[in-house]
């Protein structure tokens, strides 16, 4: 009888099958670059470099090779003089699960691809309302959710991209501030792959109640989708030992949102960021964010202290 795994639509790979099929990967990153990758409190290592993220730069290499050589048999076929569009990762996962570290992480793996294609990366927080916008709508405790995203915009950007516009502008988000940066945009000039980070990226497109009207989905312009994934104590631990870390550091900043609580005791700290996590981000991961989980090519697991321990692909 087949065992009952074969009717899943992923391959999971533990940690050491994993690293195993990085063989032929040459090892591209020194101690140098690593520091340059470090967040905020991160222990990435290089042994969780080579058994992990090189494995998955190679998976990225041959996929994003495969898909120019489709995209130009195709424009040859159809006689279409388009011009070069980047190749679109797509990475999602709870607020907190370490999605920017490996956001960077991929994006300076990639950017040592033997073409050294240019990388950029764009968040999703740059296409959240404005404050203003989100308190006139009573949204401002549920900052993350679908709803406080301006995703017509963001689709904007991603047709441009998609449609051969070499330059596009996107807004930018402050984490100081906790709000858009008025007048500030983000420059995005002819990508060759582009990563696309945000919780929120998965989402199925909005169907609008009186006319049934079907939006795109953001993850339409995917060519490849990763969830970062863990449990959500992990999660959770990581969020407070973040949080702890921006008490001292950012929340000091004269224009810090949080600047009141700038220097608060360790175990003050905590009981105010679990408030956050559990009136906001922890509604938000079961509502929203984990639903999207298996619309996802890739899911990365990761295990205490970030450890990657293992990764479901897709089969098809
Ligand atoms: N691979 C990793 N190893 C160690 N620490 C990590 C790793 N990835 C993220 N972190 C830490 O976990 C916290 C959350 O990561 P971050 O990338 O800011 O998450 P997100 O973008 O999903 O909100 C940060 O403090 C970061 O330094
Ligand atoms: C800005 C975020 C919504 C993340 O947005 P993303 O970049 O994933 O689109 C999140 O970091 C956040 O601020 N959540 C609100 C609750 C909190 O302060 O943690």
């Amino acid at each position: 009888m087949e065992r009952k795994d074969n009717f899943t639509p992923y391959i999971k790979h533990d940690r050491a099958e994993w690293a195993e099929l990085r063989s032929s990967t040459p090892m591209t990153v020194t101690e140098e670059d690593l520091k340059e990758l470090k967040g905020l409190n991160e222990v990435l290592n290089l042994d969780e470099v080579e058994d992990i993220y090189l494995p998955l730069s190679r998976l990225l290499y041959l996929h994003a090779k495969a898909s120019r050589e489709l995209y130009e048999s195709r424009n040859e076929f159809l006689k279409s003089n388009v011009k070069k569009v980047p190749y679109v990762i797509g990475i999602a996962g709870s607020v907190a699960v370490g999605k920017s570290t490996f956001a960077r992480v991929l994006q300076t793996l990639i950017s040592r691809w033997p073409s050294s294609p240019k990388v950029e990366l764009l968040t999703t927080d740059g296409f959240l309302y404005p404050n203003a916008v989100l308190k006139d709508r009573g949204l401002m405790n549920k900052k993350g959710f679908p709803e406080s995203y301006n995703i017509g915009k963001l689709l904007h950007v991603l047709t441009e991209l998609k449609s051969g516009v070499q330059e596009v502008a996107a807004p930018v988000y402050s984490h100081i501030t906790y709000d858009i940066v008025p007048g500030e945009m983000q420059r995005i000039e002819s990508p060759d792959i582009l990563i696309v980070e945000g919780i929120n990226v998965l989402q199925p497109p909005k169907v609008s109640e009186g006319n049934q009207v079907n939006q795109l989905a953001v993850s339409d312009f995917f060519d490849f989708s990763l969830y970062v994934d863990a449990a959500e104590r992990n999660i959770f631990h990581w969020y407070v030992e973040r949080f702890k870390i921006l008490k001292d550091t950012a929340f000091r900043h004269k224009d810090s949102y949080f600047r009141k609580y700038a220097g608060v005791e360790d175990e003050e700290a905590f009981e105010i960021a679990k408030d956050i996590w559990d009136r906001i981000n922890k509604v938000n991961l079961y509502e929203n964010i984990l639903p999207t989980r298996y619309r996802a090519d890739l899911i990365l697991y990761k295990g205490d202290n970030h450890h990657v321990d293992h990764i479901m692909v897709r089969k098809i």
